[in-house]
């Protein structure tokens, strides 16, 4: 069966041999096996920690986590009950319906409405869907983000950003193309610096050391490279990127990291998290991303 529906996860695969699975907490994509066309074994691309939660009591650390309404913690007077990242990974989803099913892709939806649990902290109308779509070399996620609120309200301000770890030999792995582009480095220890953007000077980004870098105004289609593993990154409404390591410095003090997970991954998180998306009410706005295995 191309689409597999369990209780806590949603299986897709598709006809030439990849596959993905979806966990309904968070929406989260915890697994994409893909052969590419010169290797078309398919092999795990994403890297999720063997000490990761996947039993809903916490965002899970791997796979792809949906970061929404706020990336990092909350700025937005709307949003300052709310924990780091948002609600929208750590929130159980709902499986909506198959969305397509034949050689050229498996699709499903997943939404997630206002109920208590989001309520309580957080009070705009919205409707959330999330399309997951599997091809033979390429996954693809698409967040849609509707005002549901009546015309007469302000636009729903909201981030969003697809928090990708993607399996890579941290020691050489090379992200491009981001030379020129500006960025705030989130590694420096004060406010000031924290704020300060810098200018990329590498033709090549590596993430040798502590590397958590928010790059704005991004060019959108990025490349992440290394010996074992290629993906290409193409996005679309997602203006920024944010690519982080932790490396031992401060991977060896997140709780459900296993021993050395960070020299086995990077994030390369495509979002729109500087500013903020302004949507009326009644109207969609469609974040995505199209990951195709290189290599
Ligand atoms: O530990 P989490 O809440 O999952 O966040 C993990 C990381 O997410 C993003 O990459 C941020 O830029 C980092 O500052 C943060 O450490």
């Amino acid at each position: 069966m191309p689409v597999q529906q369990q209780v806590d996860k949603i299986v897709l695969t598709h006809p030439k041999g990849s596959s993905a699975e979806i966990l309904l907490y968070g929406a989260t994509v915890i697994s994409w096996k893909s052969g590419s066309v010169p290797n078309p074994q398919p092999v795990e691309r994403l890297f999720v920690s063997s000490k990761a939660a996947l039993d809903g009591s916490k965002p899970v650390r791997g796979g792809i986590p949906v970061v929404f309404p706020c990336f990092g913690a909350p700025t937005h007077p709307e949003h300052l009950k709310l924990g780091q990242h948002g609600f929208a990974r750590s929130e159980t989803w709902t499986f909506n319906s198959i969305v397509m099913d034949n050689e050229a892709g498996v699709s499903v939806k997943l939404t997630l409405e206002p109920k208590a649990s989001i309520t309580e902290r957080y009070e705009r109308p919205f409707h959330l869907a999330y399309v997951v779509t599997l091809a033979e070399h390429q996954i693809s996620t698409d967040l849609h983000v509707q005002n549901t609120a009546l015309s007469t309200t302000p636009p729903l301000e909201f981030q969003a950003l697809f928090h990708n770890y993607i399996r890579a030999p941290a020691s050489e792995v090379s992200i491009t193309p981001l030379e020129g582009i500006s960025y705030y480095d989130k590694t420096e220890t004060s406010e000031e610096l924290r704020s300060k953007p810098k200018t990329e000077q590498r033709a090549t980004v590596d993430v040798k050391k502590f590397t958590d870098s928010v790059y704005e105004d991004a060019p959108g289609i990025y490349e992440v490279a290394s010996p074992t593993n290629k993906v290409e990154i193409k996005t679309k409404s997602f203006k920024d990127v944010v690519v982080w390591n932790p490396q031992a410095e401060a991977g060896s003090k997140i709780g459900d990291m296993e021993a050395g997970g960070w020299e086995k991954y990077v994030c390369v998180e495509p979002g729109y998290v500087r500013g903020f998306v302004k949507l009326e009410a009644g109207q969609t706005w469609i974040g995505q991303q199209v990951l195709t295995a290189k290599l």
